[in-house]
């Protein structure tokens, strides 16, 4: 039998519309195989950086504002300089991936993923992108669809700037992220296995 796999998605939400993405690419991870997923909260990282460094992979989450990462997840990405990096890279060569949401279709969300991307990497993190072709790009796709918003490199959502988060994103954007956190965890059980069948053949 494989290690237990533990997954945590790290979010901001102002809010209340992320938060609801970020539970779905969180439960999506627990749907995996031996996997465990955690839910944090920008606002308590600090009872969580220790714990975090026997994470298999990371998750980031944050709302697309003003064309970037939220403020408050900006300020967590500054803070693990001086937690992580600082301290040797602790989180080297674990998983990555992120998702970001917004008002408007586009919104400028990609900056928001690559922005994310960028911050695994200076960690020596390993992105995992999210592995769904183009959603809603022709006369006989639906907004239905798995990935109608055509990201590559993670999961965007859409929620309307005049609604709740209980009407918040769509039930495909909230599949879509759902299918990122299992693929995470699907990665992440591969690169252990293959990690521990390395180590017993030394
Ligand atoms: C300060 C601020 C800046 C925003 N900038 C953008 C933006 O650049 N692009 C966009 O599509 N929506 C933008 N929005 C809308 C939010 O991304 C949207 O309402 C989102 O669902 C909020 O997520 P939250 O409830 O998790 O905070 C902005 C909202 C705020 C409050």
């Amino acid at each position: 039998m494989s290690a237990q796999i533990h997954v945590a998605v790290i979010y901001h939400s102002g809010y209340g519309h992320t938060a609801k993405q970020a539970e779905a690419v969180a439960a999506g991870a627990a749907s995996a195989p031996n996997t465990v997923s955690t839910l944090i909260a920008v606002a308590d990282i600090d009872q969580h950086w220790e714990a975090l460094e026997g994470y298999d992979a990371i998750i980031f989450g944050a709302p697309t504002y003003m064309g970037s990462a939220s403020a408050q997840f900006k300020a967590f990405m500054d803070a693990t300089s001086r937690t992580v990096f600082a301290k040797g890279s602790v989180w080297k060569d674990k998983i990555a991936a992120g998702f970001t949401n917004s008002a408007s279709r586009s919104g400028d969300k990609l900056n928001t993923l690559q922005q994310m991307a960028i911050f695994a990497a200076q960690h020596g993190m390993h992105w995992v992108n999210l592995g769904l072709p183009p959603g809603h790009n022709a006369s006989t796709t639906t907004e239905d669809a798995l990935n109608r918003h055509t990201y590559f490199l993670g999961a965007g959502a859409q929620s309307d700037a005049d609604t709740g988060p209980d009407q918040g994103a769509t039930e495909s954007d909230l599949k879509t992220s759902a299918h990122l956190g299992r693929r995470v965890a699907t990665v992440a059980l591969e690169l252990s296995t293959g990690r521990q069948a390395l180590r017993s053949r030394d």
